[in-house]
């Protein structure tokens, strides 16, 4: 878990934290059907301040409907939803959130330049006033995280997915959020990046941000991870805890301790009892 703070943000603005030790995520029973079907029916998730959790489980059993119930963009039919100890309903304050979509939700032809979608995550911030100094200096420095700054002027839709992935991961990192969730942040991103996309997370956490990931590979954040919840059928199958994920990131080739009988977390991936990946 990385250290947290009450001190300045990272851009020396305003504060990570409000004092209190209100979680970021408090998600209880949480049930929301989509087109008339019931997709969750019952989450309970938190994630607590300077935790990180990742989101494990099969094609469809409900990471991006829960995430995207986080976000409050899929209403809760059940259950309840606290974001910093606020109830959704009265929550504001979206500037401490940062978000990073999966892919294939964000990369729709927008003639932008990287630059320009990169400061859109300073514009929450500023209320959609002119960018000022600190927010050029945060976008530059975004960039330069993910190793795209000398592509700043480039329109977005000249990237390759990998690249424009890395790009949103920096939209929401310019924001300084105390909060970052991400939907399959890995996918499409090459190995060296995915690295490069750790330590800049860990960085993140060790500033004090909480993080909600959804994963299908845990690859180099597994180091990261505080926790892992993995779903199946729109609800908590188990919870993996920090020992377990100690294990399979120093054991990724499989020598991993026989008493692990039980699927792994790479199997998050398994559907209906059948293990569809194999012990890594
Ligand atoms: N807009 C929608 N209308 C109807 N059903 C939907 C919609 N979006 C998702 N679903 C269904 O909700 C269930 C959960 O979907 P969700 O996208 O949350 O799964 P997921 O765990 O993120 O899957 P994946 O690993 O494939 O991204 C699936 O059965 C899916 O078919």
């Amino acid at each position: 878990m990385g250290a947290q703070t009450d001190g300045p943000g990272p851009d020396g603005g305003l504060p990570h934290g409000d004092g209190t030790a209100a979680a970021p995520v408090t998600l209880r029973g949480a049930t929301a059907a989509l087109g008339g079907r019931p997709v969750l029916r019952g989450i309970d998730l938190t994630v607590e301040r300077g935790e990180t959790v990742a989101l494990l489980g099969a094609n469809g059993s409900g990471k991006s409907t829960t995430i995207r119930a986080v976000l409050g963009q899929v209403p809760l039919t059940g259950g309840s939803l606290e974001l910093f100890g606020t109830p959704l309903a009265r929550f504001r304050d979206w500037r401490r959130i940062g978000y990073v979509p999966q892919r294939s939700t964000a990369a729709a032809g927008v003639p932008a330049t990287v630059r320009e979608v990169v400061s859109a995550g300073r514009l929450a911030r500023r209320r959609f006033r002119p960018l000022g100094s600190a927010d050029k200096t945060a976008v530059r420095e975004a960039l330069e995280l993910v190793g795209m700054a000398d592509r700043a002027r480039d329109p977005v839709e000249a990237l390759s997915g990998g690249q424009h992935q890395r790009v949103l991961i920096a939209r929401a990192l310019a924001a300084a959020p105390e909060l970052l969730i991400m939907d399959e942040p890995l996918a499409g991103v090459d190995v060296a990046s995915q690295e490069v996309l750790a330590q800049t997370l860990r960085d993140q956490v060790a500033q004090g941000t909480s993080v909600l990931l959804v994963l299908h590979e845990l690859g180099p954040l597994a180091p990261l991870i505080d926790r892992a919840v993995v779903l199946r059928d729109g609800l908590v199958e188990r919870v993996e805890n920090p020992d377990r994920l100690h294990d399979l990131a120093c054991h990724p080739h499989g020598s991993v301790p026989v008493e692990h009988t039980g699927p792994t977390i790479e199997q998050g991936l398994s559907v209906g009892g059948t293990e569809t990946k194999a012990r890594i």
